[in-house]
């Protein structure tokens, strides 16, 4: 099979595009806009940079700022048109970094969760023969076969205009989907219905559906009405996978509450003040979030927090063993590498540890690194993907720039000051603000991405992949963050092979990481070992 490249021009080339992302439950259409030719021959381009022999025939684009997904098609189609996400060492749909997340649509994209259909007219032959039939691609791995997901979670639509889309499958039983002429009007209701506009240009029928989203996931908040927990909770509640959302503090929880509660999207927002509702607040709950606990001021490392939040994350953690121990947990309080092994011990001593479930937040440092990178080489950031690995405190933040995806050359200079760049990431913020706190809306938007991963990976998704630290075997550090495959029983998988081929610097940097990241597993350990878990 052979990608095509087109030089559309906006003259030969007009399709409005549907996108729906399974993990958004987001239809987004639109016409095509003065960026589409950059952004499809750009696709195009990476495409065959990084598949040398790609299965695809289909590409798609999505620029940032347009919010349109753009597509373009492959010339005779001998099958039927398979659209699908680039292979995921290309630009957004990559497996565990740079989704691109507009959080107004609340537009995530992943590969195999993209399902497009158009239509365009080029004025050639290529629409007489390629707007047939569409069947919705994945793709495994970077050249694999693009395999149509009609099997497993069809929900038969199905369209009859010739020319045009005859099946549509992949999503959820439940869903119907829907013709409209245009969704930017629609932008308030978002979350909860996304229109799908199929305007023919032989036919200008229409017809009428909307995919109706089922949200169903309950996530809790703990630490809610803090800096990170107010703008993950308008996140979150922005999210159609989320039926119920908790938000628990130890104060000033009930007017955060009460504000989100107006916004209308499909969760149910409760809030839950003091240890006296904290068990409510968990009961039931599929994942729990704790940003609980305090920030650094400048000067301060993250392990100066340790005396305050050890205490603050064991009482919680208590809590969650206690009413839901089946739960995902997140954890985002500082510091990461001593936090998490306390939940572990208390988890462990509760009898209820699970270390598929338990996961250290630090989707920020991925986040950063791609950004960075992206603002060095100044490329685009939905190009950018690198694996970030260790901990989450200075030098035990290790990004593996060498396996950066699309591969991406830096020179030794320019791979060092990008490593420290990345390690300092909290602490450029923490600076900034002087006092006033440390890194809240870029952490909420990665936990944001780290939530939103899990529930499509509860929800059934079988190829999410972040980085996260987690109970690991990868190193001989008993945990360790790494590339992990997210599955309905939380991490399925560790990626070890990002450990394997490092540059000597990295391999340095993973070398004198090890110390000091054992060092604070191990206080982490001892804290809770010598504390009584409470009955
Ligand atoms: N993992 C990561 O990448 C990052 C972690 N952090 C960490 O996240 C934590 C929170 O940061 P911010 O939201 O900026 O702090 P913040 O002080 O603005 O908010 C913390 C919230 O936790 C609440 N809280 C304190 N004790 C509690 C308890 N026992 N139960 C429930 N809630 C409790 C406070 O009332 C407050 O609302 C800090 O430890 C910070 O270092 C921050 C950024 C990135
Ligand atoms: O630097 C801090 O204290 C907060 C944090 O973990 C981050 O921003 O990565």
């Amino acid at each position: 099979m052979k990608v095509y490249q087109h030089h559309l021009t906006r003259a030969r080339l007009k399709f409005n595009v549907v996108q729906h992302s399974l993990r958004s439950q987001i239809i987004i259409v639109g016409e095509s806009n003065q960026s589409y030719e950059v952004g499809i021959s750009t696709f195009n381009h990476q495409l065959r940079k990084a598949t040398p022999s790609p299965t695809f025939y289909v590409g798609i684009w999505f620029h940032a700022s347009s919010r349109l997904l753009l597509c373009s098609t492959a010339e005779k189609p001998k099958y039927p048109i398979v659209i699908t996400t680039p292979p995921r060492t290309l630009i957004a749909h990559n497996p565990y970094s740079t989704y691109y997340l507009n959080p107004i649509l609340h537009t995530h994209f992943s590969h195999r969760e993209i399902y497009s259909c158009l239509e365009y007219n080029t004025g050639s032959k290529m629409a007489a023969t390629s707007a047939s039939a569409l069947s919705i691609g994945s793709t495994i791995s970077n050249g694999s076969k693009a395999a149509p997901l009609s099997q497993s979670k069809a929900f038969g639509v199905t369209f009859n205009s010739q020319n045009h889309i005859k099946r549509f499958t992949g999503l959820k039983a439940a869903a119907s989907v829907s013709c409209e002429s245009s969704f930017l009007g629609k932008e308030s209701t978002a979350a909860l219905h996304y229109s799908f506009a199929r305007k023919s240009q032989n036919q200008h029928q229409m017809s009428r559906n909307v995919l109706q989203v089922k949200a169903s996931f309950k996530v809790a908040i703990l630490g809610a009405a803090g800096g990170i927990g107010q703008p993950l909770a308008l996140l979150v509640k922005m999210s159609p996978l989320v039926s119920d959302l908790h938000l628990y503090d130890i104060a000033n929880v009930k007017g955060v509450a009460a504000d989100l509660s107006h916004c209308n999207t499909p969760s149910r927002v409760r809030d839950f003040t003091g240890n006296d509702e904290l068990a409510n607040c968990l009961k039931d709950v599929d994942v729990i979030v704790i940003p609980a606990g305090v920030p650094r001021k400048p000067g301060m490392t993250r392990d100066d927090l340790f005396n305050i939040n050890a205490g603050i994350v064991k009482t919680l953690i208590e809590a969650v063993a206690d009413n839901c121990p089946d739960a995902f947990i997140h954890i985002i309080s500082n510091p990461v590498n001593s936090t998490v092994p306390i939940a572990a011990e208390v988890l462990k001593q509760k009898g209820v540890y699970d270390p598929k479930k338990l996961f250290g937040v630090t989707t920020l440092d991925v986040v950063r690194a791609n950004t960075f990178v992206a603002q060095k080489k100044n490329v685009k950031l939905i190009d950018v993907d690198v694996p970030v690995v260790g901990g989450h405190a200075g030098i035990t933040i290790l990004p593996l720039l060498s396996k950066t995806k699309p591969s991406v050359a830096f020179t030794d200079e320019e791979v060092h000051d990008l490593t420290v760049r990345i390690q300092n990431g909290g602490t450029e913020v923490v600076e900034a603000k002087a006092g006033a706190g440390s890194a809240t809306l870029s952490m909420a938007y990665a936990a944001a991405r780290f939530l939103e991963s899990s529930l499509r990976a509860l929800d059934g998704d079988s190829d999410v992949y972040e980085c996260a630290f987690v109970e690991s075997e990868v190193t001989e550090l008993p945990f360790f963050a790494s590339r992990i495959k997210l599955g309905k029983k939380g991490v399925e998988a560790v990626v070890a092979s990002d450990l394997e081929g490092l540059t000597e610097y990295e391999k340095k940097g993973l070398e004198a990481l090890k110390v000091e990241l054992k060092g604070s597993i191990e206080k982490g350990v001892a804290f809770a070992q010598k504390q009584t878990v409470s009955a």
